[in-house]
């Protein structure tokens, strides 16, 4: 049993030597965006790949470096490839996600809501879904902007994909004491951390924490730190990593 994530980008919402921090998690049966960002069309494009490759995307929050893709891909499944692609979303995103991200591109006689692109699943938070016989997700609520609504994932128990979070040590001390192998971290290099763990505290994790992490979602500033994050590795985007075994 083996799950692959490769990264269309690695980028930060305005680092632009790297794409929207997206990927495409697949199993032997299934593969999946993690989210779908601005650039994703065009990182999807750049692969090699198309949408129809795709069955669907899991969502972890509104902003346009991980939804603004949804659009494109929307209407190409819909018009292109007449088919409707799995939508995987936290329910109390479901509603925001139409009426304040789509609704104003996709509206039109017939599309008048979600369900009328996506294949909507609809999940509650701290509950594992068996995606398919290989891949299990659970959403886990962390926060990142105040009273906003935003997910990170934890993948077969085992693997721990921050999306985009403000730095909680507690948590991933938690999660290395329950079984997370590895972390997928985003991180922010320059600049107080408003909104994103920043470098410096991700660098305050000890060895224990740190020797599993990861870094993502990083700014065009990322070779002026090669070498300067202690035991945590950059994520390269376009790699295949194998997350699980
Ligand atoms: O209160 C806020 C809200 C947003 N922002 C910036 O806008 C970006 C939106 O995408 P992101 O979540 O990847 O990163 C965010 C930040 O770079 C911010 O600095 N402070
Ligand atoms: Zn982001
Ligand atoms: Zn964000």
């Amino acid at each position: 049993m083996t799950v692959k994530l490769q990264m269309l980008g690695t980028g930060s919402a305005f680092a632009k030597r790297y794409a929207n921090n997206n990927g495409i998690i697949s199993t032997s049966n299934t593969k999946l965006f993690i989210d779908c960002g601005i650039t994703a069309p065009l990182a999807l494009h750049q692969l090699g790949l198309t949408f129809d490759q795709l069955d669907g995307v899991i969502i972890t929050h509104l902003h346009g470096d991980h939804v603004g893709g949804l659009e494109e891909y929307g209407f190409q499944m819909m018009f292109r490839y007449k088919r409707k692609p799995k939508l995987y979303i936290a329910t109390t995103l479901v509603e925001p996600l139409w009426e304040n991200t789509l609704k104003g591109g996709m509206s039109q006689p017939g599309l008048e809501c979600l369900e009328d692109v996506f294949d909507v699943h609809p999940l509650e938070p701290d509950t594992n879904y068996a995606i398919d016989d290989e891949l299990s997700i659970r959403l886990i609520q962390t926060p990142h902007i105040p009273d906003k609504s935003s997910y990170s994932l934890l993948v077969n128990e085992t693997f721990f994909y921050s999306a985009d979070m403000r730095f909680q040590p507690q948590l991933l001390e938690q999660l290395v004491q329950q079984g997370v192998t590895s972390i997928w971290h985003d991180c922010q290099l320059v600049g107080a951390g408003e909104v994103h763990a920043t470098i410096t505290e991700l660098l305050s994790l000890p060895p224990s924490i740190q020797s599993r992490v990861s870094l993502m979602h990083y700014g065009d500033e990322r070779s002026e730190w090669e070498g300067r994050t202690g035991l945590m590795p950059f994520i390269e985007p376009h790699h295949v990593y194998t997350i699980d075994s």
